[in-house]
């Protein structure tokens, strides 16, 4: 059975590649404010959920057709600001900035959004979804620092604008919940997902002495 990544986000490939997994990826080119626009008044976790489910059924017939025995997991990663704002990615350097200036000093909660769809002879045999949230305390940067940290570019492309195992590291203080939930995808959460369809995580692992 193959696991399929419906992501182009590098760190979840890197989290499943370090965890054991080879995955065939899969982008799926979501419209994500599409799919949020559709939502009713949706609350955060909502929104990351449904993102998930979104970009997992997006790849379900490119894969069909290649891997018709495959589990396929999509994500989404949010930040729930300790305002109350659920934030992405930046995108500019102007948004990064601001975004640690109104994170500095306080928490916020990483929400990633978890969807696997089972395929058997390619059709869809088993769904499932769960989102996850992670509490982020963020350091207190100076604006030197900050703006040190936009120069490189990293917090634009992000959720929430920063990494915990990257330049952004140096500002946050700590995590409360699963960490790898924080870099895209949680391996826990998905260990559970997977068994809700039937799918044992160890029988996906590469064989020890594989090339
Ligand atoms: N390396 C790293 N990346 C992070 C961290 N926190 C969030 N991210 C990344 C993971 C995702 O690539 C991105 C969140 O954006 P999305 O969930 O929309 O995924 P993305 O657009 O990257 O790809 P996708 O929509 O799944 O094809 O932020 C972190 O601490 N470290």
């Amino acid at each position: 059975m193959r696991f399929v990544l419906a992501s182009a986000s590098p760190a979840r490939l890197s989290v499943l590649r370090s965890a054991g997994i080879d995955p065939l990826v899969r982008v799926s080119g979501v419209d994500e404010d599409a799919v949020t626009a559709a939502l009713v008044d949706p609350a955060p976790a909502e929104v990351v959920t449904a993102l998930a489910e979104a970009k997992a059924d997006a790849v379900v017939g490119d894969v069909a057709a290649v891997e018709p025995d495959a589990v396929i997991v999509g994500c989404d990663s949010m930040l729930l600001t300790g305002t109350g704002e659920i934030v992405g990615k930046p995108g500019t350097a102007e948004a990064a900035a601001k975004r640690w200036r109104q994170n500095a000093g306080g928490t916020g909660e990483l929400l990633t959004g978890h969807a696997v769809v089972r395929l058997r002879d390619g059709e869809v045999v088993d769904r499932t979804s769960a989102h996850l949230g992670t509490t982020v305390r963020f350091g207190e940067p100076t604006d030197t620092e900050i703006d040190a940290y936009v120069a490189t570019g990293e917090p634009l492309h992000v959720a929430g604008g920063f990494t915990l195992e990257g330049f952004g590291g140096w500002f946050v203080e700590g995590v409360d919940g699963d960490p790898s939930s924080v870099l895209g995808i949680s391996l826990p959460l998905t260990r559970k997902l997977l068994a809700d369809v039937g799918v044992g995580i160890v029988t996906l692992w590469r064989t020890p002495n594989a090339g």
